[in-house]
């Protein structure tokens, strides 16, 4: 028996009161705007486009109704570009009928009652394209309201009140192993494989050979940059050779796009399942609703999606109502043989392709309802919470996981980082009675992934660790492998010593091209933070920002160093800024923009995972208290030596780290100055 099994139900029950919290704070954001504000001012902070007419209707993909809606030249200001807004393709919205523009204290309900559900699929400078249900097309003035994503938990509750009310005798082998009922099966030799891709290393096959021998479950860590997504594509087609059907996810489209992208070279019958106006277009044509239109099992629907866009065209020509009427009724009728006959090609489909991707919440649809795969891959385990895993895996047989549970944990809204520690420290996994609620477990957070706690249940004996990096320099490795991997990473031979002086064009030879490390020492009083807290409540601005800080000074210093490696002849598009403070992002943003518009900037989450030849670190941190707020976190590196080496053990021996081995400076506040 493995050490301290967990109850499937008691661990439903605790996720579904969990998952009810972290709902309600997603919701209760989007909520307090919506019902506090007046369109005016939904639609100046971005989530709300107003004073729109319907220009066009047609029969999109999946025998959706797509809207194309511009602004009504009767009330745009003199123009009929659409205002600033932040409508984005794939945002969940309602077009609905408008409220006069001061109105207020509206409920989401009484928006969706009277408007529709749908999906943007397209934004131009003149329209904005929405899917939606149902073939009436709006005939006034119009808005589009953006909407909280509820589906992602529908299906999470979906599939963890199935767990909560399953009997014992119904759990499937997995789900005893994944709750430590039962231990994992001893793991099988393959024996000898015949690799597709003969270059990967020799963790990468070891990887690959226990996954396949694994009967239930295998574990691999990739830290970054160790070719973690490249394992996975020979683990799948090594999968499909020996004639296993298989399931991909991920907790993004970008995750599952990343994949499909490599496999497509592959000529595999591959499907991807999920809102086309969400995919990258590079993946489109293994896209099941494009396929569902174009490919030859798609005849079936064609001859029936025609007569639906000649009637709806001829919708708009009728005057009378009652024909009108009929006409709907007629569409009614057709859109139901429609989905008949497009349920059946879908089937097909699928049935016909070897692996199938979606997103973890994507693989909880309809479609895939009857299917039954031989193992389930996630990518980016670490990132997804464990309920979304759950909606593959619940009738799954087998399951690989790919992650690092060393990087940043999915971002959980519910959680300030005070009550975090509050829940840590207090029992573990102690169970204590809910009154008529079932058990729920004291102690766990959303930020407990399905990848921590198999590790914590069993060890290294269901993981493999991949260990040659192929992305940084390997004094910029030494740091993260020697405290957080083991110091078991190696960098491969093509990036050890590489330098930005050695890139395959021609960068000059300078003190700050020539360094892989450089580490400006903001410490001594120079290079104040500031709260923007105060400015928050004054200016309108701040709202978005919510609490952060900035360090002006040390922007400017970010400024100087950009200026110095673009001078040099490091192209701007192969540098990032990278803050973990949304002031201090807003803050660069201003001062660089212009001058530097091909960096990147973005934060230090939104960025894990990428790759740069150049990366500005821009930690913000500096007072005399010695204060790191959510620095202190060691999945998320960061300030000036002082402040960062106050309290906490691990920002601590990176100071000391960065001291001995990188190149150190001191910036000089005079000479800052009198260059901004
Ligand atoms: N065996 C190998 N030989 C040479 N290059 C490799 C090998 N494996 C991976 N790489 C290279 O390493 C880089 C990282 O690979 P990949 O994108 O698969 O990594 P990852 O671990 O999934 O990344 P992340 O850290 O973003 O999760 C890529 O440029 C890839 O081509």
């Amino acid at each position: 028996m493995p050490p301290s099994p967990l109850s499937p139900t008691t661990f439903a029950t605790t996720q579904l009161s969990l998952l009810t919290t972290e709902l309600e704070s997603e919701v209760l954001t989007t909520t307090t705007l919506l019902t506090s504000s007046t369109p005016t001012a939904l639609s100046r902070a971005g989530l709300a486009l107003t004073n729109l007419l319907l220009v066009s209707q047609r029969t999109g993909l999946g025998g959706k109704t797509v809207l194309e809606l511009s602004p009504d030249p009767a009330t745009a200001s003199g123009s009929e570009d659409l205002p600033e807004h932040g409508i984005r393709v794939g945002d969940l919205v309602v077009v609905g009928e408008q409220p006069s523009g001061s109105a207020r204290k509206r409920e989401i309900q009484e928006l969706e009652g009277k408007g529709m559900r749908g999906v943007v699929t397209r934004v131009g400078r003149r329209a904005v394209w929405v899917a939606v249900e149902g073939e009436e097309g709006p005939t006034g003035r119009v808005w589009v309201v953006k909407l909280a994503d509820e589906v992602t938990f529908k299906r999470m509750n979906q599939v963890m009140t199935r767990i909560q009310k399953m009997g014992s005798d119904e759990y499937s082998t997995l789900i005893r192993v994944l709750f430590g009922i039962d231990s994992p099966t001893p793991v099988q030799d393959v024996g000898d494989i015949e690799w597709v891709d003969d270059s990967l290393n020799e963790s990468q096959k070891d990887a690959i050979r226990f996954a396949l021998g694994s009967r239930e479950v295998a574990l691999i860590h990739g830290p970054p940059g160790t070719g973690k997504t490249h394992t996975l594509i020979e683990l799948i087609l090594q999968m499909v050779k020996r004639g296993l059907r298989v399931l991909v996810c991920g907790p993004s489209n970008i995750s599952v796009d990343n994949i499909v992208e490599r496999l497509a070279p592959h000529k595999l019958p591959i499907v991807r399942l999920g809102h086309p106006a969400r995919l990258l277009p590079s993946v489109l044509h293994h896209s099941l609703d494009i396929l569902t239109r174009d490919s030859s099992a798609a005849e079936i629907i064609q001859d029936v999606r025609k007569e639906m866009d000649t009637k709806q065209a001829s919708v708009r020509k009728t005057k009378s109502a009652r024909e009108r009427k009929a006409i709907y009724l007629d569409l009614r009728e057709l859109r139901k043989e429609f989905r008949n006959r497009e349920r059946k090609c879908i089937s097909t489909l699928i049935k016909g392709s070897k692996v199938v991707l979606a997103t973890l919440h994507g693989a909880g649809g309809y479609q895939l309802k009857d299917e039954v795969f031989d193992v389930v891959v996630v990518d980016e385990a670490s990132q997804a919470l464990e309920a979304q895993c759950w909606v593959p895996l619940w009738k799954a047989k087998k399951v690989v996981l790919a992650g690092d549970h060393l990087q940043l944990p999915p971002t959980i809204k519910s959680l300030n980082s005070k009550s975090k520690s509050e829940i840590k420290s207090e029992t573990k996994s102690e169970v204590k009675s809910e009154g008529g609620g079932g058990e729920i477990i004291k102690g766990m957070t959303l930020e407990t992934t399905l990848f921590d706690r198999l590790i914590e249940l069993y060890g290294d004996t269901v993981k493999r660790m991949l260990t040659t990096q192929y992305r940084m320099h390997s004094l910029i490795m030494q740091f993260p492998s020697d405290t957080l991997y083991s110091s078991l990473l190696i960098a491969a031979n093509s990036v050890k010593s590489r330098l930005l002086s050695t890139l395959p064009y021609d960068v000059l030879e300078t003190e700050d091209t020539t360094e892989p490390l450089i580490f400006f020492d903001t410490q001594g009083g120079d290079f104040p933070e500031k709260n923007e807290e105060e400015e928050e409540e004054k200016g309108k601005k701040g709202r978005l920002l919510g609490d952060s800080k900035s360090n002006e000074m040390e922007a400017l210093l970010v400024r100087r160093h950009v200026g110095n490696l673009v001078e040099a002849g490091v192209k701007e598009e192969d540098i990032a800024i990278i803050t973990p403070y949304n002031a201090q992002l807003a803050l660069i943003s201003r001062t660089i923009k212009e001058t530097f518009p091909g960096i990147e900037l973005g934060s230090v989450d939104g960025f894990q995972g990428r790759e740069k030849e150049a990366i500005i670190v821009s930690l913000v941190r500096s007072n005399p208290e010695k204060e790191v707020g959510f620095l202190g976190e060691k999945r998320r590196l960061n300030g000036d030596s002082e402040t960062l080496s106050g309290n906490n053990k691990f920002l601590k021996s990176w100071m000391v780290f960065l001291e001995e081995k990188a190149d150190l400076r001191y910036p000089d506040v005079g000479e800052l100055n009198s260059i901004s």
